[in-house]
């Protein structure tokens, strides 16, 4: 585990100044089409053997952060580079190369895992795309060693994702996200569809195959209490734009940003500073109709006019590096 400032010395991956539009369906409004801004303005890296954990309600870009990173969309603005390389720069066949370092594990096994194929089959099918990874007479034994890998019998490679817990089932989804040897693993909420006693071996099972395997790991959740519990670092999401970066040490123990205090405030046993439990009002607004100034103020109980008027830039405050968005920090 490393990284203890904002920026790790050797990075694997680094994110600048991403942003991403959607078009939306509608009318036209001053002749421009309106859009959905999912992510905006996103800056973070993720050093060797690190994980670097990505918080923040549903619908606030988490998704569409984790698909930019691996390469699946690209950027309206911004650049991702992962070992130096980005795929928008990149030839078909230097892409392909690349997105072998980078790899998805989804959120929920029960829909991401094809139900007509078998275990063995869902594990084996990246190395039927990527052919040099393992010659063909050694891929059983390698997919046996996959599944043995993640705690899995590989006598139970013929069986169907339905004959698995759900637990297991993600297990299938790590085997196969590691069939081509990445070096970065980007988890996309990887046990928020399991039971609590299920979630904690599977977050075992990553922090072991992290140190096996030298893994760095991008870990997305919406639970802080989970999150933090596997990362280093922490990046804190709202309606797309990074609201607070630091190490989960330091923002645990004194977030500085209104919103992560009011996330944290919410875990059992954790008293949110003097206030106790923050209930925000309301629901994060909609990312086709943002607030002016700051994206939070609609459910700041601290916002006053400068927050309507001025986005506030991420900042760093003096100490560990941690950085914070916002006109009023706790200090
Ligand atoms: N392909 C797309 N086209 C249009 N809008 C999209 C697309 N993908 C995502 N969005 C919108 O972008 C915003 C962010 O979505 P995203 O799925 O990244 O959020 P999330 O934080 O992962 O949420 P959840 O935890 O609910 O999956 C949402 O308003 C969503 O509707």
């Amino acid at each position: 585990m490393s990284g203890m400032s904002s920026s790790p010395a050797d990075p694997v991956l680094v994110v600048d100044g991403v942003s991403k539009e959607y078009g939306v369906a509608g009318r036209r409004i001053a002749g421009h089409r309106p859009v959905l801004r999912a992510v905006e303005g996103a800056s973070f890296t993720l050093g060797v053997g690190e994980t670097l954990g990505i918080v923040g309600e549903s619908g606030c870009g988490k998704s569409t952060l984790a698909r930019l990173l691996v390469g699946l969309e690209r950027p309206t603005r911004g650049t991702v580079q992962i070992f130096g390389h980005q795929f928008a720069r990149l030839s078909r066949t230097e892409s392909r190369q690349l997105r072998r370092s980078i790899q998805l594990v989804m959120q929920d096994p029960y829909t991401s895992l094809d139900p007509r194929m078998t275990a063995g089959q869902i594990v084996t099918e990246p190395l039927q795309v990527h052919r040099d990874v393992v010659a063909r007479p050694d891929r059983d034994r390698y997919v046996g060693e996959l599944f043995e890998m993640v705690g899995l019998n590989p006598d139970h490679r013929n069986r169907y994702p339905h004959q698995f817990s759900g637990g297991q089932r993600q297990r299938i989804g790590i085997a196969r996200a590691l069939a081509l040897h990445p070096k970065i693993l980007v988890c996309d909420e990887p046990v928020s569809a399991l039971d609590v006693s299920v979630q904690a071996q599977v977050l075992n099972l990553l922090s072991q195959l992290q140190v096996e395997l030298g893994l760095s790991y991008i870990f997305i959740g919406h639970d802080l209490s989970v999150v933090r519990h596997i990362s280093d670092r922490l990046l804190v999401l709202y309606l797309g734009k990074v609201v607070e970066y630091g190490t989960a040490a330091g923002i645990y123990g004194r977030p500085a940003h209104p919103y992560t205090e009011a996330l944290l405030s919410a875990i059992p046993g954790k008293r949110g500073g003097s206030n106790g439990r923050i209930v925000l009002p309301g629901d994060p607004p909609s990312p086709t109709s943002r607030p002016t100034g700051c994206v939070f103020r609609t459910r700041c109980w601290k916002a006053s006019a400068i927050c309507e008027e001025v986005d506030p830039p991420l900042i760093e405050l003096h100490r560990g590096g941690q950085e914070v968005a916002c006109h009023f920090p706790n200090n």
